[in-house]
């Protein structure tokens, strides 16, 4: 089943979550749509569940039961194989923490999903770099994360999660470790970016000033989702 931009069929379609961790039960059937393009705030205290609901979505963590719907297929019950395809092609995940790889250099960590996927590594380095270039991060190619500060990080980090050109980006308080005006520019960036590809942005934050880049916002409570409407 194919799904374009503005179909009313969801590109991900999630039904009654359950997802507990040990006695803990983060996910009580929680509900969430997300359209193509749009850009989706899920926000929530802390412990709410919007973590393990982000994993049961991009596929990270099977839920114990209900539905997780991708254009079409119950990524809920598919096999390992076909998963970490769709993780590695169609979806691109960003953390608070950027989780760069330590030795590799900041246009290194950008090629590597390419190469992953089979990309040469000239051309895989050459759109890397017209990424970093994307996300303001020129100059810093060379350098390894550890040399990179927290906004410029992520920064990278956002590289890594667009350039192979994923349908949703699933990104989990990634400003969350930035001061406010990194958080903004890597907000801007990302939300500039995925409106200009059409990308889908599942966002979790628990910060107004993150969700107000949404187009739609909804709330994590008692491990159920409860919709805000749309951001102003
Ligand atoms: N691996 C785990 N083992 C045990 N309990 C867990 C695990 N992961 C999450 N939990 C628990 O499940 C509940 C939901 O956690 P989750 O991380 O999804 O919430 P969150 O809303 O993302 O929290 P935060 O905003 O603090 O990151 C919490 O009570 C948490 O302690």
């Amino acid at each position: 089943m194919s799904n374009q931009e503005g179909s009313p069929v969801p590109l991900l379609l999630a039904r009654d979550l359950v997802k507990a961790h040990g006695r803990t039960e983060a996910l009580r059937g929680a509900s969430v749509e997300l359209r193509a393009g749009e850009i989706l705030a899920v926000t929530g205290a802390s412990g709410s569940g919007k973590s393990t609901l982000l994993h049961c979505l991009s596929g990270i963590v099977r839920p114990d039961s209900g539905s997780v719907t991708y254009d079409g297929e119950r990524l809920d019950q598919l096999p390992e194989q076909r998963l970490s395809e769709l993780r590695r092609t169609e979806f691109g995940v960003v953390f608070q923490f950027g989780q760069l790889i330590p030795e590799l250099t900041a246009l290194d960590n950008v090629a590597l999903p390419l190469l992953l996927a089979g990309t040469r590594r000239p051309q895989a380095q050459a759109q890397a770099g017209e990424w970093l270039e994307r996300f303001g991060v020129r100059g810093q190619e060379e350098l390894r994360p550890g040399e990179l500060s927290g906004g410029q990080a992520q920064r990278v980090a956002l590289a890594r999660a667009l350039v192979t050109g994923p349908r949703i980006v699933f990104a989990d308080e990634p400003t969350g470790a930035l001061d406010s005006l990194a958080g903004e520019q890597v907000m801007t960036a990302l939300t500039h970016t995925a409106r200009e590809s059409g990308t889908a942005v599942l966002l979790i934050t628990h910060d107004a000033q993150v969700s107000a880049y949404a187009d739609r916002e909804v709330r994590l409570a008692d491990g159920t989702v409860t919709p805000l409407g749309v951001a102003a």
